[in-house]
């Protein structure tokens, strides 16, 4: 009997047609099944690439491109109208990877029009550090050897980019970006395999899962085409689904990539997987920083397993809300202190704090923000509980020293916040987790697996609590997390609380969100500083790329702050009218106040503003902090003044402290980071005035 498979493309194809047609493909689909070989009507091509690519017609408009694996097995590789179906089927080839033993797909036509049209140049080449033979071993293709020899800059690399197989592609970056063949190598090993046969298509094809789906039947078939968006439900990255469905890990494991490299798909995948091996009554926590994302999480778990029994193992809920449901089982009632009262009590302590000699010589007091960061990152992150115990600790990562005098003075204010907030019985969500982290110990262990989202931002209490949770042991941690996205204070290092991940650390790569002109820009205004991962050790942008192109971001500079509002609201407006739903567009800025205004004028200009409170629909506009985690077809990121951004409350000064200083600032662009990074195809920057000094000079 026929069987089908499913290509990659051919899901975003599916997805873009009218329900008429879609119908009309579930029926050509339908034919596999019914046996009617006959019926199929594959028809071959004269001229085409590939002898083993074949059309199927869907209507009269519409036509399948179909690959015969062999054996009676076939693949629906895309849907197109008429002419392009041919076009395709045409000038397509597929080849086995004798390196890899993948499937490959390569435009064969586009391939010989750039062989035919770029200049030959004899010196210089991007590979010259590359030989025939490694190149070969590396599983490029023999035949495109003396193709490579010819190009020499980035940019011919990008012109022959969309026509070759995507994995060799992959490969030529890596080596392009500088990599060395043996660095390559590393980075394959994995996924090498012996003996491959290049003429086994289908083995091929079932060595391919991020590209090509085997259907079981016809129950799996329609939960596919219910999300034909949703294609990493099927198709996962090499790296993601190794690391997803892994048997076992002999302890915490740890998952690093930066932003869009699918991490929380690959925890998604990672926390069904656990659930589904799980007898009744024991669970998997899935868990991240905050409600919103939690409500993500729950979305997207929703459509990536139907299984109620699954679903009902799985508890998706933030730390914070954790920790506090833990103590308020415990000890009942429990009140969190308000941002507002937190932020008056800092400031009293700072004005009735120490003042001390600037390295300019000036007298000067501590800030509230200082004092507030010295309790998180140093009191609360080591429970430390005395001042002969804060005397004696090292305050790592906490910039210039303090003589043992300072230490005595801010001891006197830090602790008499926590006074003050005892008194008034109020807890922090930080101190929530260590109390939640204390019960726990006292009791049995709650989960048999955690799965952890967003863990760059994670203070020391909360990983205390989320140890505490689950009994060491293979499995019991999955942690997911990009130091490029840090954007709270919290450096963390796993294995002093307890947390051991060393040799079982994975690192993502591919950014399946964002055009690479958009991540281009983004990795720039990180300024290509390493960061720490949890793991401690540095983590770069190595590798990263984004597999989509798309448009330029557009930065437009304005002279006033009112023509800015102006001209993002006829943006936005644009976006609508183009289509683009509202929940797929996104705002960003700076400051909750500029939140406020542009939710105000885009209101009045009646564009539907979300409204989660509310329960409200529309397009989203959010502090960059709230942008964290979430994504956007198109997106505006405005008020990128220099006077918002870096926000000068939220830089210690240099004279202060220049360590300080230094890590406020890398802070600030790990946000705009962050916050760029949530586009998918379109970005638009504004300002008014003077730019941010953060923004990448030359874009
Ligand atoms: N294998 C895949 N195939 C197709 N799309 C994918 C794949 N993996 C991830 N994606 C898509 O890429 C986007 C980013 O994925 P995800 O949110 O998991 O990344 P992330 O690493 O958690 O990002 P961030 O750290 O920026 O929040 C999502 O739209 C997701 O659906």
């Amino acid at each position: 009997m026929p069987e089908l498979a499913l290509g990659r493309d051919f899901l975003p194809a599916y997805a873009k047609l009218q329900t008429r047609v879609q119908r009309a493909v579930i029926a050509a689909i339908a034919k596999f099944a019914e046996h009617t070989h006959a019926g199929l009507h594959l028809e071959k091509l004269t001229g085409a690439r590939d002898p083993n690519v074949r059309t199927i017609r869907i209507d009269r408009f519409y036509r399948g491109v179909v690959l015969a694996l062999g054996d009676e097995r076939y693949a629906l590789l895309n849907v197109l109208p008429h002419d392009d179906a041919i076009d395709f089927a045409l000038s397509r080839r597929f080849t086995v990877n004798q390196t890899l033993g993948v499937l490959e797909m390569r435009d064969q036509a586009g391939i010989e029009e750039f062989a035919r049209t770029e200049p030959v140049s004899t010196h210089g080449g991007l590979f010259d550090h590359v030989s025939a033979a490694d190149f070969v071993r590396l599983g490029i293709d023999e035949d495109l050897v003396p193709l490579l020899r010819v190009i020499t800059t980035d940019q011919q690399l990008k012109s022959l980019a969309g026509r070759l197989p995507e994995t060799q592609l992959g490969t030529l970056n890596d080596l392009a970006t500088g990599m060395t063949v043996a660095e390559v190598w590393a980075e394959l090993a994995d996924r090498v395999v012996s003996g491959v046969d290049t003429d086994d298509l289908l083995t091929a094809a079932r060595r391919t899962p991020e590209r090509i789906a085997f259907v079981s039947g016809p129950v799996e078939l329609a939960a596919i085409l219910a999300h034909p968006f949703d294609v990493w439900r099927t198709f996962l990255h090499p790296t993601q689904r190794d690391v997803a469905y892994r048997e076992t890990y002999s302890g915490p494991a740890l998952v690093t990539g930066s932003a869009g490299t699918g991490k929380t798909v690959t925890g998604l995948h990672r926390a069904v997987f656990l659930a589904e091996r799980l007898p009744d009554g024991e669970k998997v926590l899935l868990t991240t920083f905050t409600r919103a994302l939690a409500n993500a999480l729950t979305r997207q778990l929703y459509r990536l397993t139907a299984d109620p029994a699954v679903r009902a193992r799985i508890d998706v809920i933030s730390v914070d809300k954790l920790a506090h449901d833990i103590v308020t089982r415990h000890s009942g009632k429990v009140s969190v202190a308000e941002r507002e009262i937190l932020d008056h009590l800092w400031e009293t302590a700072a004005k009735a704090g120490p003042t001390y000699v600037n390295r300019a010589g000036q007298v000067t007091g501590v800030s509230a923000a200082f004092l507030r960061r010295e309790w998180e990152q140093v009191v609360l992150a080591q429970q430390l509980t005395t001042l002969d115990e804060y005397l004696g600790t090292t305050r790592k990562g906490r910039g210039a020293a303090l003589r043992a005098t300072q230490r005595a003075q801010v001891w006197t204010a830090v602790d008499s916040v926590a006074r003050e907030l005892a008194k008034r019985r109020l807890r922090t969500h930080t101190q929530l987790a260590d109390d939640a982290a204390a019960i726990l110990r006292r009791s049995s262990a709650r989960y048999r697996h955690v799965v952890v989202d967003e863990g760059q931002d994670l203070h020391p209490a909360q990983w205390r609590l989320l140890r505490a949770l689950v009994p060491p042991g293979p499995n019991d941690m999955f942690l997911l997390a990009d130091p490029h996205q840090r954007i709270y204070d919290s450096h963390v290092s796993l294995t002093q609380l307890g947390i051991e991940v060393r040799g079982r650390t994975r690192r993502l790569t591919v950014n399946y969100r964002t055009t690479h002109e958009i991540l281009n820009l983004s990795v720039r205004v990180l300024s290509g500083d390493a960061a720490t991962g949890l793991d401690g050790q540095e983590d770069t942008l190595r590798g990263y790329r984004s597999i989509t192109r798309g448009g330029a971001p557009d930065l437009v500079a304005h002279p006033s702050r009112d023509d800015e509002h102006e001209a993002l609201v006829e943006r936005v407006g644009t976006w609508l009218d183009q289509g683009v739903e509202e929940h797929a567009i996104g705002v960003a800025a700076r400051t909750g106040q500029l939140v406020r205004t542009i939710s105000r004028i885009l209101g009045e200009a009646h564009i539907p503003v979300a409204d989660d409170k509310r329960g409200v629909d529309g397009v989203r506009v959010a502090t960059m902090h709230q942008m964290k985690g979430l994504e956007f077809q198109c997106l505006a990121v405005v008020g990128l003044d220099a006077g918002i951004l870096p926000a000068p409350n939220a830089l210690t000064s240099a004279a202060e402290d220049p360590h300080a200083h230094r890590q406020d600032l890398q802070r600030e662009r790990c946000l705009l980071f962050v916050a760029l990074t949530r586009a998918r195809d379109v970005l638009y920057l504004s300002h008014a005035g003077t730019p941010s000094p953060l923004l990448p000079a030359g874009r």
